[in-house]
């Protein structure tokens, strides 16, 4: 219960500060302030959840012949590393460090180099809240301070949001120590659209799947697979609103769509678009510098969304994960058909289908390779379900009741009411 009010506490402040908070990681990162307020909510309704399960954290009671009994304890595994990506700074400082203090773990988190600001902000509320001195660091630096952390004898658990050949190393490193990781990396989602959806709903939900925080979100759904009967005027429809998205001053309140996070990523995605138009894909809108009428923003790295069509399930625009306001349609016939596509991938973090047909809904949800499928929606993250990926994607998952067991062990004690019987 006492962890319980400090996390509450602490929920408290975040929502006190929101506006500052927002605003430095608009700063820190590039998105827009609207979105940023969004994070900043998903990040203290982590900890309000956790603070709701600190206090209700149980074991079993397990009756045994002749009124011997067991009975298991949920204890901390001890010093947590949370690693974290540039896409969503204090978001995922929350998500890590919510779940490991609720449990009783201290934590050490690195924030990304590129985004190393708004968590100090977290440990400032963590200490005003009452976390005790020691109990919550922030280590800044890059991947030599994230293998030292790692490779750390008195850590007791890695949790890793980043890329895919990053999450193979701490993967290596932890398994020296044998250590437990929880790994969240990248992914290539599908999003299914079949002909009877709502229109204007997936137009909706294929724009959130896409174009949040510059593209560059792990679990957007970028290979856009939509019926044929419906192509045509998805696609007429998707190219108009990405066209109108506005770009420029992330700090101005109208604005949808900052910069990315540096030049050579900017370089990177604006590479990707340049392959998928070699390889046959059309460019419909955007994929290009966008330079901002602003004078002081001239230099800044910011895109026009891109929308392309032709797409083939070879090129690499469909294959490989861009991280970036990149959008491939893909048009397909049937359910069979689509499916099979759609798990064609060594990712499989997320998933969406829009249809109004519901038994088709599950029936397709079942089937897809993905560790979080939406049905009618995308993008949206409640903090009470898990979050996590299949295949290449990671293992271990976040946020929900589930994570308690990620971020704690479990001790089983065996209790003799009679004599011993021995052998000896
Ligand atoms: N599944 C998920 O929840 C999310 C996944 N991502 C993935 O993250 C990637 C983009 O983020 P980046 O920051 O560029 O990823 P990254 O893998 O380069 O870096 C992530 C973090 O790991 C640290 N790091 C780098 N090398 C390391 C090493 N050898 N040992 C220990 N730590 C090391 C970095 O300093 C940073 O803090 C994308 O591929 C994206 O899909 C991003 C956000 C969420």
């Amino acid at each position: 219960m006492e962890r319980c009010r400090i996390l509450l506490e602490a929920a408290r402040i975040i929502r006190e500060r929101k506006d500052e908070i927002a605003t430095m990681e608009t700063i820190n990162n590039g998105k827009s302030i609207f979105e940023a307020r969004w994070d900043i909510d998903t990040s203290w309704q982590c900890l309000e959840y956790y603070a709701g399960l600190a206090g209700s954290m149980a074991g079993e009671y397990i009756q045994l012949p002749g009124g011997s009994f067991g009975y298991t304890r949920r204890e901390p595994l001890g010093v947590c590393v949370g690693i974290g990506a540039w896409n969503y700074p204090f978001q995922i400082a929350c998500w890590k460090s919510a779940p490991a203090l609720a449990c009783g773990n201290a934590m050490v988190f690195k924030p990304s180099p590129f985004t190393p600001a708004s968590v100090l902000l977290l440990a400032e509320i963590y200490t005003e809240a009452g976390v005790p001195p020691g109990l919550f660091n922030v280590v800044q630096g890059g991947a030599a301070t994230g293998q030292l952390l790692c490779q750390h004898p008195d850590v007791a658990k890695v949790s890793f949001t980043g890329s895919v050949p990053t999450g193979m190393k701490i993967m290596e490193m932890a398994a020296k120590g044998i250590k437990p990781v929880t790994l969240e990396l990248g992914g290539k989602s599908p999003l299914i659209i079949f002909s009877d959806c709502d229109l204007e709903n997936v137009v909706k939900g294929a724009m959130m799947a896409n174009f949040l925080t510059q593209g560059e979100v792990c679990c957007n759904g970028t290979r856009v697979f939509v019926q044929r009967e419906i192509l045509d005027e998805f696609t007429r429809e998707v190219v108009k609103r990405t066209q109108k998205i506005k770009i420029g001053d992330p700090l101005l309140e109208d604005t949808r769509m900052g910069p990315l996070i540096n030049r050579p990523h900017l370089e990177r995605v604006l590479g990707f678009v340049k392959l998928a138009k070699e390889q046959g894909a059309k460019v419909l809108c955007g994929g290009d510098i966008h330079v901002p009428e602003d004078p002081k923003l001239k230099d800044g790295y910011y895109m026009r969304p891109c929308v392309l069509t032709n797409c083939r399930d070879d090129m690499t625009c469909v294959k490989e994960e861009i991280f970036g306001p990149v959008m491939s349609i893909l048009p397909f016939d049937t359910e069979a058909e689509v499916l099979e596509r759609a798990n064609d991938t060594s990712f499989g973090l997320a998933a969406g289908v829009f249809t109004r047909d519901i038994q088709r809904a599950h029936r397709v949800v079942a089937k897809l390779q993905a560790g979080m499928c939406f049905i009618n929606n995308y993008n949206v993250s409640p903090v009470e379900l898990p979050f996590g990926g299949y295949k290449k994607s990671g293992f271990g998952r976040e946020n929900g009741r589930v994570a308690i067991e990620y971020y704690s062990q479990l001790k089983t004690v065996c209790v003799e009411m009679g004599d011993v019987e021995s052998v000896f």
